[in-house]
């Protein structure tokens, strides 16, 4: 593997998720391998765990991370083409990408979409052109569209946690005061129609994720009726995708509580409202897996990078 961009990436879900596993029990078996490899991590948006674990699963396999806040810290970066730069940037992602090349043997980027052109969004300008531009592998940590990093994570922790063979895994949209992303609500349909799962999407009407994604997953609107003998509600907010990136409605009902929960198992990837997107109840129960979740993107990001690593040319 060169590039580690989207879930589709992922050849074999069930092998990679027994690999990641195996890290897991053993995360500095490959600590050689990355000795002398430099990764860079440039972050055009705030992060919590991403930036924390990543750094840690290149650590574990004897990288030495550098970290780069773009937005405030560097230069802003200009990618059009052919355009006259005398406005905000002050230098081209053709001279960034191929300069931090030198730096950096893999470039790991985040890059949130703007949610207010579609079109830009869905070409996913910043995450192509460091594609295109750097002559080292390029590593997606949450993209305009996609979070495969989170996603990934997401796959990993319904296996170790499922008792049953075929568990039933809801994707609930919750209620949100901001316009958020699509991207961990596109990954995770991407990882869960990869595995053998019985995967159903609820959210309120308006707020279907782009089609082209969901393909044939059931979509229900009627949040109870989903959650029927659920294992594991993963719950996120979106904004509109049709009515592209505006709120709607704040649907508070959508909330998730422990009513509704039941038995199932409660994910989401974090940062979370409490109260707004979930309720205490169930983020200080036994049901809640969001530590355990959060632990697993270490490991999530150490295979990758293993598997970039092993095929460094
Ligand atoms: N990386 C995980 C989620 C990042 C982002 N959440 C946020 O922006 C939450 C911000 C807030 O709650 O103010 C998202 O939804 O894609
Ligand atoms: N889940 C996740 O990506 O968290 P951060 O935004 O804090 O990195």
């Amino acid at each position: 593997m060169k590039n580690y961009t989207s879930i589709q990436n992922i050849d074999n879900i069930n092998t990679w998720i027994e690999e990641a596993k195996e890290l897991k029990s053993n995360p500095l078996k490959y600590n050689e391998l990355g000795k002398n490899k430099t990764l860079g991590l440039l972050f055009f948006n705030s992060s919590l765990r991403t930036r924390l674990s990543t750094q840690k699963a290149a650590l574990n396999l004897g990288m030495n991370p550098i970290v780069m806040n773009v937005s405030g810290d560097a230069w802003g970066i200009e990618f059009a083409d052919g355009t006259a730069m005398n406005g905000k940037t002050a230098e081209h992602i053709k001279e960034a990408a191929a300069v931090v090349s030198q730096y950096c043997d893999i470039i790991a980027v985040r890059a949130f979409p703007t949610l207010t052109d579609k079109e830009k969004d869905e070409s996913e300008e910043v995450l192509r052109s460091f594609t295109k531009y750097a002559s080292v592998p390029i590593v997606n940590m949450e993209s305009a569209t996609g979070h495969p990093l989170q996603g990934l994570t997401d796959a990993i922790t319904i296996s170790e946690h499922a008792k049953i063979s075929k568990p039933k895994v809801v994707l609930s949209w919750a209620p949100h005061i901001k316009a958020l992303p699509h991207a961990v609500g596109n990954s995770f349909v991407q990882a869960m129609q990869k595995m053998d799962v019985n995967f159903v999407i609820a959210n309120p009407e308006g707020y279907d994720l782009n089609p082209q994604i969901t393909g044939d997953t059931p979509i229900y609107h009627d949040q109870e009726e989903a959650f029927k003998d659920a294992d594991f509600v993963y719950t996120k907010n979106w904004s509109s995708y049709s009515q592209y990136g505006k709120i709607l409605n704040i649907n508070a009902d959508w909330m998730i509580t422990k009513e509704k929960l039941g038995n199932a198992k409660f994910m989401h990837c974090l940062p979370v409202r409490r109260n707004v997107v979930v309720e205490d109840a169930v983020l200080d129960s036994d049901s809640s897996l969001v530590i355990k979740q959060a632990n697993n993107r270490t490991y999530a990001a150490q295979l990758v990078l293993k598997k970039i690593l092993e095929n460094y040319v």
